[in-house]
């Protein structure tokens, strides 16, 4: 697979340019991806499914740069969509309506009849809401989400399927809390037509084993309705982001796959979609977030680095406790210390490198004021949950490609962020 940097002169150089050069010419902190590897990690997961009808839902929240969106709708993908601004931004990015699946949560009833009336599918996660679907729209097409009673994902926060889960109709093999029977009656007494069954049990998944199970369990309920397009499995496929982790392996799941949905299709008895809503695989790696040296301080337990950049540019240190990998970009290799990698925002729980408890301690080549420090892995889940606490403006986002970086957003300013006072 491809890698989104090189080092060369113990330097740090993304898709051929230098992080010297970057930073000299659209400034700090600042977002950089490589085309190329979200380019490889799509035609990847592309590969490794084997089955012919096929569709990659890209999920836009993990980000939604619109040169981005435009370079997976150039290589076919579709989209999974969560808001109606995500689908209005997916359709001015060309996506045609066909191509998106709105996923949305508590959807209100004038966001139902304005996706219907663009022609979006919409995907139903709870009895109420399919209830309310069928009131409005008798007759028409509907997929519904469904949480199969487990679920999986590197933190409690982003596991979407299971008994403590917001999401989806649920499924349970005890038919007291099974929903199944509920939303058929719907189903048919509105004389819709259930065109999709859907599942995303979780995000940042490194078990092969949790998408053998979802597939077994969507398609033995997928056999009770005779309508079906598709059979989504949603997203979810992690990225190793420590050291110890291990990439997901697609040739298990593969084999899996191919076995179910060929006896699947034999019992059905006729062919149908199959659709996968990947976001972090996509753009995870390809990300860099650049930060720079702005200050040096010893406690009596640590070394802390502080930085231009904080959680308001990416939180899931913060919010999770999460790793990246952190390189000093100027000096990859040297002299090496311990340090706690700091955030500019006034709270304390703003570090880079941190888990959940608290402060944890990095080695990297002993930084210096003015040093650049790279934080890797940062494509997914960075830009687009960023914010402006604190009144710091979010960074520029650079795309690199040909060896040529380019700015495809500009880097805030102190008049955008006011400009909503009234
Ligand atoms: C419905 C749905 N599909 C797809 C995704 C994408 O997940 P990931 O970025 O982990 O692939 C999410 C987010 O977890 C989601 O909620
Ligand atoms: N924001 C989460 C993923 C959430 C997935 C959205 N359902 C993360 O950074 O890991």
């Amino acid at each position: 697979m491809i890698q989104p940097y090189q080092i060369e002169n113990n330097q740090l150089t993304i898709g051929g340019v230098k992080v010297c050069e970057l930073i000299g010419e659209f400034g700090s902190p600042l977002y950089v991806y490589h085309a190329d590897v979200i380019r490889d990690r799509y035609n990847t997961l592309f590969h490794a499914i084997p089955y012919p009808h096929k569709r990659i839902h890209y999920a836009m929240k993990a980000n939604s740069n619109l040169r981005i969106l435009k370079m997976l709708l150039e290589m076919g993908a579709c989209i999974d969509a969560v808001s109606l601004n995500e689908v209005r931004l997916a359709l001015h990015a060309g996506f045609p309506a066909e191509r998106i699946l709105f996923t949305g949560i508590n959807t209100k009833t004038e966001e139902l009849h304005w996706l219907v009336s663009q022609n979006i599918r919409v995907n139903i996660g709870s009895l109420h809401m399919l209830q309310k679907y069928a009131s409005l729209f008798p007759g028409s097409e509907v997929s519904i989400r469904i949480n199969p009673d487990f679920g999986g994902g590197h933190h409690s926060h982003v596991i979407t399927g299971g008994r403590e889960s917001k999401f989806g109709i649920f499924y349970s093999q005890d038919s007291h809390y099974n929903q199944i029977p509920q939303a058929k009656n719907i189903i048919e007494n509105a004389h819709l037509k259930l065109v999709g069954i859907h599942a995303h049990i979780g995000s940042g998944i490194l078990e092969e084993g949790k998408f053998i199970d979802l597939v077994s369990l969507i398609l033995s309920i997928a056999k009770q309705f005779p309508d079906l397009e598709f059979v989504d499995f949603g997203g979810g496929f992690g990225i190793p982001y420590r050291p110890e982790e291990k990439p997901f392996q697609f040739d298990l799941f593969a084999d899996h796959l191919k076995n179910t949905m060929e006896k699947f299709t034999r019992e059905y008895g006729k062919e149908i979609t199959i659709a996968f809503e990947p976001g972090r695989f996509i753009v995870a790696e390809a990300g860099i977030l650049l930060t720079t040296v702005t200050d040096i301080k010893h406690t009596p337990k640590y070394t802390f680095v502080g930085v231009d950049s904080g959680f308001n540019h990416l939180i899931r240190p913060m919010a999770y406790g999460s790793y990246h990998p952190i390189f000093n970009a100027f000096r990859v290799q040297g002299e090496q210390q311990e340090v706690v990698i700091a955030g500019y925002l006034c709270e304390s729980g703003d570090l880079f490198t941190r888990d959940e408890n608290g402060p944890k301690t990095r080695l990297i080549t002993t930084p210096l004021e003015g040093d650049v420090l790279a934080i890797l892995n940062a494509g997914a889940y960075g830009f687009s949950m960023s914010s402006n606490y604190n009144m710091h403006p979010r960074p520029a986002e650079v795309l690199i490609e040909n060896n040529t970086a380019r700015l495809i957003r500009r880097r805030e300013t102190f008049e955008d962020m006011i400009r909503f006072f009234v």
